[in-house]
């Protein structure tokens, strides 16, 4: 063994504390693979006095209350940034990577927001800036991006990239939990963000697809420009009828190299049951890569949770010891190429529309001359029960439809009278097995 590698830790919640006990059990295994001695010796987070469950694992590391200040340590050679945000966050960053430390960070909204400008930093200084667990936890689809897959063109990424909807949408389907009760459950797993609205209104699965096209397509991602929608809409009538249907409902974000620009977007999808991503479940995410070479391969691992995420950050930081540097999104940040990012109107593809109507007649035809002025043609339609008078619930099934098309047609068909509430519609996909 020659030296050793000192980390200074900012944040010691679920990820920190998972990688502090994952350092725990494996230094050895780790100094063998390295050549160098792993070893915490500084850490920042709120509360010194707080109990985390960690023994003795952190030694005599020296405690920080600022993450600042412990980047600028002098006993820190590499920066853990555990703490999530872009405030203090992204100030130790820029302290470690100012003072030409290298970085491991597991926090994509930072880097979907100022990724460039901080790979642009760490290029300057000439150290590494690594995140393999800000996009699908465990799964080391960075590296495969950046390294295993660098022989190819890829022409599209996507998948289920949030841990805690995926694991609410399931409790959800197999177990008849309430939305609530669900992301409680999450919650208490470890699985979600401090502010669990990321998680599901869609925008922590945008914050991780904005990074894996970025990866994919050596684009630079307006993230402003990026469809968001997340899963509180979908209800569990909602999900009763996709399996009547034979669908799941996932949430799904796309990056898709066009001739127009990149299609980049996050959504719920109904997909075949028995599709690839159809039966990732829970906390999974599931991650499939189209390269002109490879063809399509998928990814599948746990997307979030302390364990997991420890073993990507240990990754990164096992890459750092053995002196790997690669750039933050594949290729030098000058070599970036500005995206046009697509509004999502420009979709084109079958849609799934539930609506609560009057049961009286004539509302069917109402709705049918809505749809057929507009050029939505329907594949199949169900209505269930019978109430005169009281709202019932209407599902319709469409051909290949243009988004601008189906989005007049809901507003029209949600104006009507016989129409109780503002229709719910779901983007049907095709997803080939891989
Ligand atoms: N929980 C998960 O499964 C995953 C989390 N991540 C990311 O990892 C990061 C950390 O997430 P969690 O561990 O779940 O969060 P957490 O809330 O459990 O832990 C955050 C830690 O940061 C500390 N902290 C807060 N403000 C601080 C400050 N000003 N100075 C120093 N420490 C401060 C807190 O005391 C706490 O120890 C976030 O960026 C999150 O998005 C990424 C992948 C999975
Ligand atoms: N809150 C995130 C954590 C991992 O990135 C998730 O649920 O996926
Ligand atoms: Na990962």
């Amino acid at each position: 063994m020659t030296d050793s590698l000192r980390l200074g830790v900012a944040g010691l919640g679920t990820v920190g504390g998972g990688l502090v006990r994952l350092l725990a059990a494996h230094a050895d295994r780790l100094a063998l693979r390295t050549g160098r001695r792993i070893e915490i010796t500084a850490v920042s987070a709120r509360d010194p006095a707080k109990d985390r469950g960690l023994g003795n694992a952190l030694g005599g590391a020296r405690w920080y209350a600022d993450a600042v200040e412990m980047a600028a340590d002098e006993n820190v050679d590499l920066v853990v940034e555990l703490i999530g945000g872009e405030t203090v966050a992204k100030a130790a960053v820029e302290a470690a990577l100012s003072r030409g430390k290298p970085v491991v960070t597991a926090n994509k909204a930072l880097l979907a927001h100022h990724g460039v400008a901080l790979a642009a930093m760490a290029e300057k200084a000439g150290v590494a800036l690594n995140f393999e667990a800000a996009v699908a936890g465990g799964i080391p689809v960075v590296k495969a991006l950046r390294e295993g897959l660098a022989g190819n063109r890829i022409e599209a990424v996507y998948g289920i990239l949030n841990g805690t909807s995926n694991y609410i949408l399931t409790s959800m389907a197999e177990s008849g939990a309430s939305f609530e009760d669900a992301l409680a459950e999450a919650q208490k797993l470890g699985y979600a963000e401090a502010d669990p609205s990321f998680d599901v209104d869609g925008v922590d699965a945008a914050h991780k697809l904005a990074l894996l096209a970025s990866l994919a397509f050596g684009a630079k991602i307006d993230f402003d420009a990026v469809h968001i929608e997340g899963i509180r809409r979908v209800s569990a009538l909602d999900i009763a009828f996709a399996r009547e249907l034979g669908f799941r409902i996932k949430l799904v974000g796309t990056a898709r190299s066009t001739g127009e620009g990149l299609d980049v977007r996050v959504h719920p999808v109904m997909i075949a049951e028995g599709s690839p991503l159809s039966h990732v479940d829970g906390v999974f995410n599931g991650v499939v890569v189209h390269g002109d070479f490879v063809d399509r391969m998928m990814f599948e691992g746990r997307g979030a949770g302390a364990g997991p995420t420890a073993s990507a950050v240990m990754a990164d930081i096992v890459d750092i010891a053995l002196g790997v540097r690669l750039p933050l999104f594949g290729v030098p940040v000058e070599a970036l190429s500005p995206a046009r990012v697509m509004p999502v109107t420009a979709r084109q593809g079958a849609c799934y529309l539930r609506l609560s109507v009057v049961d009286r007649p004539g509302v069917i035809a109402d709705i049918a001359a809505i749809l057929r002025d507009e050029q939505v043609s329907i594949e199949s339609l169900l209505q269930r029960g019978r109430a005169p008078g009281e709202g019932v619930p209407v599902v319709i099934v469409t051909h290949e439809v243009q988004e601008a098309a189906m989005a007049r047609a809901m507003a029209r068909i949600g104006a009507l009278a016989s129409v109780l509430e503002a229709p719910t519609m779901i983007r049907i996909e095709q997803i080939k097995r891989a």
